[in-house]
């Protein structure tokens, strides 16, 4: 299993202070950045595009920017990303219509690449093309809000992908997002997910290192 990283999704933040609130983030003992972008077609809400990304990275980001695409098409909008310094460019199966092709086109643009996993999708969806992933992203919500609470079934789901992982010997990380907080990280880090997207259960909170410290005590615990 790879190292814990956290990852607060910035949908939560306060968009008036973005570089200020990833910058507190970060200093607070996050590993990642969380990046939502949603369309308003294919999921029904609308946020941030290449051009925020690309503010981060001169606002002197420099840790991980882990690209959740909730778009359709995708491969229109991948090298905007690329571009911008996104760092792992995850993108969900139902919006592409060439899974694989989509794949190769994120590494091929030195990106990481992930594919997302609605909590309805079946894994089977991974049989053909795990080893071309650096990434699978479980949702534990349906994509498009942030606030929402955890599906309990993505803990089923998560340790047969962890299984997947495990006997294709490959370093693939295990990523799952909606409704991780404090009380639930422990079963879903003893589920198999190895890293852990929060985003109300963070920037909900006054204190980010003491959530945050909470969250990986509770990983810690459990592996
Ligand atoms: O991708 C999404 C929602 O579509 C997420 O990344 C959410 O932003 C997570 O928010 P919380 O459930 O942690 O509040
Ligand atoms: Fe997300």
């Amino acid at each position: 299993m790879q190292p814990t990283v956290i990852a607060p999704s910035i949908l939560s933040a306060d968009f008036a202070r973005l570089g200020e609130e990833v910058d507190n983030v970060l200093a607070a003992g996050a590993e990642w950045v969380h990046f939502d972008v949603m369309d308003n077609h294919y999921v029904p809400n609308l946020t941030i595009g290449p051009l925020v990304c690309e503010a981060l990275r001169k606002h002197g980001v420099t840790a991980p920017i882990d690209v959740h695409l909730m778009v359709q098409p995708v491969d229109r909008i991948v090298p905007d990303f690329a571009k911008a310094g996104a760092s792992v460019i995850s993108f969900h199966p139902e919006a592409s219509a060439h899974v694989h092709r989509t794949i190769q086109l994120i590494k091929s643009l030195g990106c990481q690449a992930g594919l997302v996993l609605n909590p309805a999708t079946p894994v089977d969806v991974l049989d053909y093309v795990l080893e071309d992933l650096d990434l699978v992203l479980l949702m534990s919500v349906n994509p498009g809000f942030g606030g929402q609470s955890f599906i309990p079934s993505a803990l089923d789901k998560l340790k047969r992908v962890r299984g997947m992982i495990d006997r294709s010997g490959k370093s693939i990380r295990l990523e799952i997002d909606g409704g991780v907080k404090p009380d639930n990280i422990g079963e879903i880090a003893a589920a198999g997910a190895d890293t852990f997207v929060a985003g109300s259960a963070i920037f909900g909170q006054r204190d980010y290192a003491d959530v945050i410290d909470r969250m990986k005590g509770a990983v810690a615990a459990a592996r």
